[in-house]
């Protein structure tokens, strides 16, 4: 039988904001609009879409800090609107950003006031932090007062914050927000050993690649409802029959890519105006039928054409509907 440590069941979100020309009107917005999905034990799991998709809802929902106007959820065998109490202590999250940090106190005092929140005793916190300064690799700061810490060393303790009373399950709102490659991939590392350890992740990002290289499934989402659930494989195998073209040109309108391009071989252009030329990506099925097309167009000069395989943010775009 299939462990599933989450349990979403319809659920359905809808805020009601002040109409800002009648104030006293209501106005209601659907943030998430009958999301249904499970989460096994020991997964990864992805949620994307665009701003305002409603991933952040979602999350909120999921970690007993907003309550589901109608659907049910079930977090480890508990209800996070009811159950609230026992579900706290066993589940964590990470809201993107360097909010959660008291920054006048050091690394080591942060951690040792959050597990005083959750009641852990003394002598297991005095074993407990260290080991979590150092996963995170933040051993040598750890009497540094926050405030003076880079971007990517408070995201790292924020890590270690949500890890403090071991969770089952840890919630990530964008993790890797604003961090450089480097510390974007020390955070990946960091997350794969947590669970490798044992904790199911859940993890909000606009990254594909860190969604494709971290997740064992990930969920697309728009405009509040789900559009397909899938490990990262089969969501690129849905467009094996596709090549993605992406080409530099000069000499050319983007009218006359439109007119000289048929749509019958095209699924998708983009076409971005850089300084060297026009780069156009293209999605396609027939590509010895497209690209002659593309030489037909008077003087153009055609600088670089690369030809691969769709990526996850190839497939995001054609589920998605553009960036
Ligand atoms: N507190 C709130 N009051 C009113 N509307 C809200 C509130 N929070 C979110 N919304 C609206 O709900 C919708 C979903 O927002 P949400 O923050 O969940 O999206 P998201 O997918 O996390 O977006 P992003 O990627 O930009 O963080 C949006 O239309 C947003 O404006």
């Amino acid at each position: 039988m299939t462990n599933y440590l989450i349990d979403v069941q319809h659920v359905k979100r809808t805020y009601e904001v002040q109409s800002r020309r009648w104030k006293r009107q209501r106005q209601k917005v659907d943030a998430v609009k009958d999301v249904s999905f499970c989460v096994k034990e020991g997964e990864i799991f992805g949620l994307l879409g665009p701003n305002g998709a409603g991933k952040t809802t979602m999350i909120k929902m999921l970690t007993t800090m907003l309550i589901p106007t109608s659907g049910t959820i079930s977090i480890l065998g508990l209800d996070p609107v009811k159950q609230y109490r026992e579900l706290r202590p066993q589940i964590n999250f990470i809201l993107g950003g360097e909010r959660n940090l008291y920054w006048r106190l050091s690394a080591y005092d942060n951690l040792a006031y959050f597990a005083d929140l959750y009641k852990i005793p003394r002598a297991v916190q005095q074993k407990r932090i260290p080991q979590l300064l150092q996963l995170v690799g933040l051993e040598d700061a750890a009497q540094r007062r926050v405030e003076t810490f880079s971007k990517g060393m408070k995201q790292r303790l924020q890590i270690a914050r949500g890890l403090i009373n071991q969770p089952k399950i840890l919630f990530l709102d964008e993790p890797s927000i604003g961090l450089d490659p480097v510390s974007a991939r020390k955070l990946r590392d960091i997350l794969r050993e947590l669970n490798k350890q044992g904790t199911t992740i859940i993890l909000t990002t606009h990254y594909m690649y860190e969604a494709d290289e971290l997740c064992d499934r990930i969920a697309f989402i728009n405009k509040g409802q789900l559009v397909t659930i899938d490990t990262p494989q089969q969501l690129k195998q849905k467009m094996s029959d596709i090549t993605v073209i992406t080409c530099t040109v000069k000499n050319c309108t983007e009218q006359q890519l439109n007119d000289y391009l048929p749509c019958e071989y095209l699924q998708h252009i983009a076409i971005d105006v850089k300084d060297q030329g026009l780069v156009v990506h293209m999605h396609t099925n027939k590509p010895q039928q497209l690209v002659p097309n593309l030489y037909r167009i008077p003087q153009i000069h055609i600088q670089d054409m690369t030809m691969a395989q769709p990526s996850l943010e190839d497939v995001y775009v054609a589920m998605i509907g553009g960036l």
